[in-house]
């Protein structure tokens, strides 16, 4: 699409684009994080869309469970195949965000490359890497991570896949002892891996150490045959990420040499000695670091997601606003204005607060590098909390926006249905969200409880802060808006820990008393990500080095954000005294202002996402904004319409309408 052409746009698009008051470039190279990686992902990008091996010879939601799994399998073997032979060698895991939109509804290959490379580069000592990590990289060899169990997901420590280690012969034997500890949902675990990292219960010298990552040959290499004592397959269809093959594993006593055992933070020795790691729970640090890779990808989704609604309300007319005056755009109603903006605005939440995360990941694994484990509670914490609020508002916002768009938004073609099935499912992989939520709460008790004692973790140090629990501000500046879900996470902090305690006091076990105050504590931790989300928001939009009309832009969104999420948990704000009823009502009036100031700048600002529209696949988000046609087109597509009646009528409708006769 030749965006300079404006003959083949539709016209309310244009006049969008016309009321432009900011840098278009500008903005993307802040959402992409830099010119340099503006130009690269472009590069990228360019190289996927002109070629024609990416294109599906019928829209994906005709196809067999069968040939979706193919048809994407060989996307990604091209795809693999062409990022290898670019001569400026691309890195494929800081480039995972240009692919969004090249396959569909997941891929085959999406865990080798986000979680079994990962586990080589965090778990396998050197003499390890240097055994598996080229040759996955190379994709010779193709892995998943293997730890949930059809019994247990969310509990680790409760697999019953058991690894006990055999001296005598220097090997472990891997044992799937129920059906419940059969391995169950890694991706590409059914058909496509011949390698994985199976989570499994180390046993050594009669002693059982907990779970432990051991590589494992699936599948021979030559014939892709699973291995005696090896069973594998392919669990069903499931609500998104079809083309995935997730599987299932039973081990029945196979054996691997002890050197499978991924030895980096603890080993076995040959006499099955154990040596413990610096920390006890090193060994879940996979799951981590992805948890940090789902906040940057919950913002692509959201993009996606927004940049469909936004054109689609500027495209769409419906009903009246002035009575016997033409139907206008539905983006000027303010209560679509309501659905869409805020989305926008979170966009930019979640992406800044990726960047301070993963700044933070790369300062603890240098420390870790060093032997220092100090900050590892601290980002476990943020990356459980940040997962659980990126998945989980990226996943109502795509829906918000499929909503947004009436009927349509619910066909296939809108591409909005798979956004939302794909973002979804990062709710609950990867950790369920209400559990990750309580790991965060249990952070907070702690450091609440630990108050005076320094622990360099900066993101609860307000927590210590007790005089903010007294002063409500009387100034409305984003910066005092920020001090209040400060003070609101803070006082809920409070509140939880004076329950816990009074209900101990009372004679209550802990671990009872956190159960009955989980509610509140899930509120608690919540408040404190959002917290977290809003400061960085604040402090980037701040600091960041712009020219006065992207600046000014990014000041609304952040603003918006700031008070659409107070406006969404008010009650938390009014009960901590942060704010006032009068203050909430004043707020709630900006709101309505900042989304008419907004409303003309939406169309340039999902423009600034750049989503080209190969990728977008979105017969209502395209950026001719063609809606009709394309909708049109799309359902000559369905195999219903190869003919004009269809056999079923014969077979079925026929003799029911005759049999009256
Ligand atoms: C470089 C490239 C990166 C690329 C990234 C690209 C991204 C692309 C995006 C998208 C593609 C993604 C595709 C993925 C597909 C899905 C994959 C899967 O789903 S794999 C399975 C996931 N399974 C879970 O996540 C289980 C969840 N459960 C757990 O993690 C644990 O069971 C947990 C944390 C809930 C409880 O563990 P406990 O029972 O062992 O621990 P307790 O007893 O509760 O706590 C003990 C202490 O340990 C700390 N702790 C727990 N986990 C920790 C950790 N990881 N680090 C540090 N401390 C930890 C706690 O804070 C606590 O500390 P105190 O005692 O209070 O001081
Ligand atoms: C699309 C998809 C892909 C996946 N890919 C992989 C993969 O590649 N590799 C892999 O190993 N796994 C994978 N998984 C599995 C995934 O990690 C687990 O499903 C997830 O960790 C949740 O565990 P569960 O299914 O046991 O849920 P459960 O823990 O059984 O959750 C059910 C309910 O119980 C609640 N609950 C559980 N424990 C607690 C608690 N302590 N406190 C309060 N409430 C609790 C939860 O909040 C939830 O409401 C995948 C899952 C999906 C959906």
């Amino acid at each position: 699409m030749d965006k300079n052409n404006e003959r083949e746009c539709n016209e309310d698009l244009i006049r969008e684009r016309r009321k432009c008051n900011f840098n278009i470039e500008e903005l993307t190279n802040i959402v992409d994080g830099g010119k340099a990686r503006t130009a690269r992902r472009r590069e990228i990008q360019r190289l996927l869309i002109n070629d024609p091996e990416f294109l599906d010879e019928i829209p994906q939601d005709y196809m067999s469970h069968e040939d979706r799994y193919s048809n994407e399998l060989r996307k990604s073997a091209h795809l693999m195949q062409k990022l290898a032979d670019q001569e400026s060698g691309h890195d494929i895991h800081q480039d995972i965000g240009a692919l969004t939109g090249i396959l569909k509804d997941g891929n085959p290959l999406m865990v080798h490359l986000s979680m079994f490379i990962p586990a080589i580069l965090g778990q396998a000592n050197s003499e390890q890497q240097e055994k598996w990590l080229g040759r996955s990289l190379r994709n010779e060899i193709i892995g998943t991570y293997a730890q949930t169990e059809l019994g247990h997901g969310t509990f680790v420590r409760g697999l019953e896949t058991r690894a006990t280690y055999d001296p005598t012969v220097e090997e472990f034997v891997l044992h799937t002892p129920t059906i419940t500890a059969t391995k169950w949902w890694p991706g590409g675990l059914g058909k496509t891996c011949n390698y994985c990292v199976v989570m499994a219960q180390l046993y050594t010298q009669g002693r059982c150490y907990g779970p432990h990552p051991f590589i494992v040959q699936l599948r021979d290499e030559e014939t892709h045959r699973s291995l005696p004592g090896i069973t594998l397959g392919e669990i069903g269809p499931r609500l998104g990420l079809n083309s995935n093959d997730n599987g299932f594993l039973k081990f029945e006593n196979h054996r691997i040499p002890r050197t499978n055992m991924l030895m980096k933070h603890s080993q076995v020795l040959k006499d099955g000695t154990y040596v413990k790691p610096l920390h006890n729970k090193l060994s879940y640090g996979t799951m981590m670091l992805v948890r940090v890779g789902i906040v940057g990808a919950c913002s692509r989704s959201l993009q996606y997601a927004v940049t469909i609604a936004t054109r689609y309300s500027a495209v769409r007319h419906q009903s009246e606003i002035v009575p016997g005056q033409p139907e206008p755009q539905i983006l000027d109603y303010q209560t679509q204005q309501y659905k869409v903006i805020p989305q926008i605005a979170s966009v930019f939440a979640l992406i800044f607060s990726a960047r301070s995360l993963s700044k933070i990941q790369s300062s603890v694994t240098a420390k870790l590098k060093d032997g220092n484990t100090d900050l590892l509670p601290e980002l476990h914490s943020l990356s459980s909390g940040l997962k659980a609020l990126s998945s989980s508002d990226a996943s109502w916002g795509v829906e918000v926006c499929r909503l947004a768009c009436g009927g349509h938004g619910y066909l296939a073609s809108s591409n909005l249905p798979r956004t939302y099935t794909g973002t979804t499912c990062a709710i609950t992989y990867e950790g369920e969200n209400t559990v990750l939520l309580l790991q965060v709460a249990r952070y907070l008790i702690k450091s609440y409880r630990s108050i005076g004692k320094e622990t360099g973790a900066s993101s609860v140090s307000y927590l210590a802060d007790q005089t903010s629990l007294a002063s409500s501000s009387s100034s409305f500046s984003n910066k005092a808006l920020v001090q209040a879900f400060k003070l609101s996470a803070l006082s809920l902090v409070a509140e939880a820990e004076a329950r816990l305690q009074k209900l101990c006091d009372m004679g209550q076990e802990f671990y009872h008393a956190w159960n009955y105050c989980s509610v509140l504590l899930l509120k608690c931790a919540e408040a404190h990500t959002r917290y977290y989300i809003c400061e960085k928001y604040e402090q980037t939009v701040d600091s960041l080095k712009a020219s006065e009309g992207v600046k000014n832009v990014l000041q609304s969104l952040c603003r918006l954000y700031l008070i659409y999420h107070i406006t969404l948990t008010h009650g938390d704000f009014l009960k901590c005294g942060a704010l006032t009823p009068r203050n909430i009502a004043v707020l709630e009036g900006e709101m309505c202002d900042l989304l008419a100031v907004l409303r003309p700048q939406a169309v340039s600002i999902v423009d600034a996402f750049d989503i080209p529209d190969e990728l977008l696949g979105s017969t209502l988000g395209c950026w001719d904004g063609n809606v009709y046609q394309r909708l049109y087109d799309e359902a000559l597509k369905s195999p219903l319409n190869k003919t004009d009646v269809p056999d079923a009528y014969y077979k079925y409708l026929l003799p029911l309408m005759k049999s009256s006769l």
